[in-house]
Formats: structure tokens, C-alpha cells, sequence
């Protein structure tokens, strides 16, 4: 057997947009049932896509909000971001905006593993931003995007797989590179 593939994914975001949510619902197959808000959590998880074994290790972050510093620990060493909004809360994709900036500014560079996800899509009659408005801003920083919901785990699966898929693909040489990919 290939040995094991060894990454570690970053998982960013507001507070209460459903960081916590979405990783527990994918480690442990259950959805939380009070909020506690996050300090910090890491998650190990093996996770297997088509032939290859992946030793995947998930930070789950406290929220942040446009004022928060960047912590070194989340710019080193870190394969992939998985950048959550709440599909509820406009201010919530403002923050991912802040945040992706600051970190292809801590990183130096803009071929950064990242999938924007939009969480809460049960919600549909709080729904303040659009499907079509989260992808254009994916297709603008060429990162995969898709749409979830922790709560009644839907698509969260595709989260990670389309995080692993990015970073393998940030990895191979620049003209097997294709633009972003989407789960719909
Ligand atoms: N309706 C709905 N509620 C959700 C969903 N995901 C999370 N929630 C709720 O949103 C609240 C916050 O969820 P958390 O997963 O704790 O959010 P978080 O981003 O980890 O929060 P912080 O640790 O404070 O940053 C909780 O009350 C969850 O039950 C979802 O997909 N749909």
C-alpha cells in the first residue's frame, strides 16, 4: 500500500458561522448540540480519495473578525484553508474577505489551497448572499467553492475532498493546473 499522505488543513472563518459544525459533523459524524465557542481544536482524520490515504490533521479556529492578527501557527506549515461564511450573514463573507487577504499576505504568494464555503444552506430564508455572488468571488481567487450545511450534513464530505483536490492540484506542475473546482 502507498504510504499515507500527511495534511493539515486550516478551518477559518467568523465566529458562529459553523467551523465547529462542519469538522465534528465530518470527524465524528454528529452535528453538536449546544454552541460552545471555539478556542482552538485539531482533529485527526484518515481520509481516503480514489487510491491514495491521507493523514489529515484539521484545525478547527477560534472566530475571527476583520481585526484579528494572523497567527503564525496559521501560516506555517499549513497545506489548505477551508474559508466558512454563513450564507445568513453578509458581514460573515466580509470577514473571509479580510482574512483571505491577510493570509496570501502572510504567505507571499496567491496559489494558496483555499475552499470558500458557504455554510447554514438550510437556511434558505435568511439567505443573504447568493450562490452566484460566492463564486464569482472563488472564481476571482481561483479557489474551489461550495455551498453546505453542517447542521443537516449536506455536502460537507465534498468540503474536504475539494480541499484535498486543491492542494493535490497546487502540487502538480503549472500546466496541469485547472481553474477552480465547485461542488454544486
Ligand atoms: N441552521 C444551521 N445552523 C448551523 C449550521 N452549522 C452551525 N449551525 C449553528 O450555528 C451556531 C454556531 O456553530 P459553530 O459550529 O459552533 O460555529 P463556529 O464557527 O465554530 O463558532 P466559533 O467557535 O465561535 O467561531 C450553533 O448554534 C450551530 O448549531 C448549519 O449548517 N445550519
Amino acid at each position: 500500500m502507498a504510504p499515507q499522505t500527511k495534511r493539515k488543513i486550516c478551518v477559518m472563518g467568523f465566529r458562529a458561522v459553523g467551523k465547529s459544525t462542519i469538522t465534528i459533523q465530518y470527524v465524528d459524524k454528529h452535528c453538536p448540540d449546544t454552541y460552545n465557542p471555539t478556542i482552538e481544536n485539531t482533529f485527526q482524520k484518515v481520509i481516503k480519495l480514489g487510491s491514495r490515504e491521507y493523514s489529515t490533521e484539521i484545525i478547527d479556529t477560534a472566530g475571527q473578525d476583520e481585526y484579528s492578527i494572523l497567527q503564525k501557527q496559521y501560516s506555517v506549515g499549513i497545506h489548505g484553508y477551508i474559508l466558512v461564511y454563513s450564507v445568513t450573514s453578509a458581514s460573515s463573507l466580509e470577514v473571509v474577505k479580510v482574512l483571505n487577504d491577510k493570509i496570501l499576505n502572510a504567505l507571499g504568494t496567491e496559489k494558496i489551497p483555499r475552499v470558500l464555503v458557504g455554510n447554514k444552506s438550510d437556511l434558505e430564508g435568511e439567505r443573504q448572499i447568493s450562490k452566484e455572488e460566492a463564486q464569482s468571488l472563488a472564481n476571482k481567487w481561483e479557489c474551489a467553492f461550495c455551498e453546505c450545511s453542517g447542521k443537516n450534513n449536506v455536502n460537507v464530505e465534498e468540503v474536504f475532498k475539494l480541499m484535498l483536490q486543491e492542494i493535490d492540484k497546487s502540487q502538480q506542475p503549472e500546466q496541469q493546473q485547472n481553474s477552480g473546482l465547485t461542488i454544486k
